[in-house]
């Protein structure tokens, strides 16, 4: 048997589930791969596909939550063929992105969660070409938007000359967030890494393509993820040999999430998020004396003050600009598609389950 708690089952996923559903055999278990309509779960019974059930995902698609990688999801085990998925579980923390093609994808909302559950969000830049502080703040804000608690790794050190004083530089525009400098290739680094590699606690890594995620998730796996794909499992008992997974588990206990999903990652619900990263400014737009003040020409402005005397740049105070900017604009195009949405909801008969049914 296998203890789901090693997987990052908490409390607040237990106390989710029902009397109802206790008792009719649904237990939980955590997604760790899906493609197309093919989902791999592990659960108390180890790995295995499973299946939505199809008369609760499909009927009225507008209203359901569809399982994404690192989710809790209810299942009914079974032991000849797929568990049957009946519910997802409330999530801790989600990564989500704008789907255009697919507007139904999450809860009516237009969005798509890439990746679920974890605890840290490496935000990752390569020190070389990749290195560049806007996008370090645009991935930050984003990480602070989905639960998460970013740490900025920055890669590839041995590529370069003045890590020191990018890192410095990244520092000044992130005060208080954790950044390392490592390379994968020589191990520059890798020990820091080590305070954020707790059993049961789970990683999810953003930053574009190249920048040596597989490299670093290989060094932090050492040869363990090779071993974990290749173990074979009870399939005897109609349970499969997992090819891909998305979601994997560490000899160590450290649960990594890498989808494909979140190297498209957009920030178009990001203003929460943003407002975290720029805390200081929020903070000067608020001691501004008047309180519509749009910081150009207003006399007391706290904003012009902390630029002149120096204690706020230029430089951050424009991206801030900017990044709001971005949000809002991805905020209203979200906005317009779910008003849009609505509308075509009310038209449709809501459909009333049969709450027998369900199980
Ligand atoms: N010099 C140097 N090269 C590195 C380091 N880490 C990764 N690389 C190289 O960078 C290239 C991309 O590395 P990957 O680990 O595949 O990068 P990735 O981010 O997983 O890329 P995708 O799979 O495309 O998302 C490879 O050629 C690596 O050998 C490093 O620390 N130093
Ligand atoms: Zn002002």
């Amino acid at each position: 048997m296998i203890n789901l708690s090693d997987y990052g089952y908490q409390d607040i996923f237990e106390r989710q589930i029902t009397e109802n559903e206790q008792q009719t055999g649904l237990i939980p278990a955590r997604v760790t791969s899906i493609q197309k309509e093919n989902y791999q779960v592990v659960s108390a019974y180890g790995n295995n596909n499973a299946k939505l059930k199809g008369s609760l995902f499909y009927l009225d698609s507008k209203f359901v939550t569809y399982p994404a990688v690192g989710d809790f999801v209810l299942i009914k085990p079974n032991y000849q063929g797929d568990d049957i998925i009946y519910r997802v579980l409330e999530r801790r923390t989600c990564f989500s992105r704008l789907n255009p093609s697919q507007p139904n994808a999450v809860n009516g909302s237009s969005a798509q969660i890439v990746a679920s559950n974890f605890d840290y969000v490496f935000v990752m830049l390569s020190l070389n070409y990749d290195f560049n502080v806007r996008r370090a703040e645009r991935y930050v804000a984003a990480a602070w938007q989905s639960g998460g608690i970013p740490i900025v790794v920055l890669t590839k050190q041995d590529l370069c000359i003045d890590y020191e004083e990018k890192a410095a530089l990244l520092q000044s525009a992130l005060p208080g967030i954790d950044i390392h400098v490592i390379s994968a290739h020589t191990g520059f680094g890798i020990e820091n890494l080590q305070k954020y590699l707790k059993p049961a606690h789970t990683l999810v890594f953003m930053g574009s393509s190249g920048i040596g995620k597989s490299s670093l998730i290989n060094v932090l796996s050492g040869n363990v993820l090779m071993k974990v794909n290749s173990i074979r499992e009870e399939d005897s008992k109609g349970r499969h040999t997992t090819t891909y997974r998305q979601l994997f588990r560490l000899e160590n206990g450290v649960l990594l999430i890498d989808t494909p999903g979140m190297r498209e990652l957009g920030i178009w619900d990001a203003e929460e998020g943003i407002s975290e990263t720029f805390a200081d400014i929020e903070d000067l737009t608020s001691s501004c004396r008047f309180h519509n003040c749009r910081h150009q020409e207003e006399p007391g402005c706290a904003v012009k003050e902390a630029i002149q005397n120096g204690s706020l740049t230029n430089e951050r105070w424009s991206s801030y600009l900017k990044l709001l900017k971005e949000a809002r604009r991805s905020a209203r195009k979200a906005a317009m598609l779910k008003s849009k949405k609505e509308t075509t909801k009310t038209r449709e008969k809501h459909v009333n389950y049969n709450k027998e049914e369900w199980y």
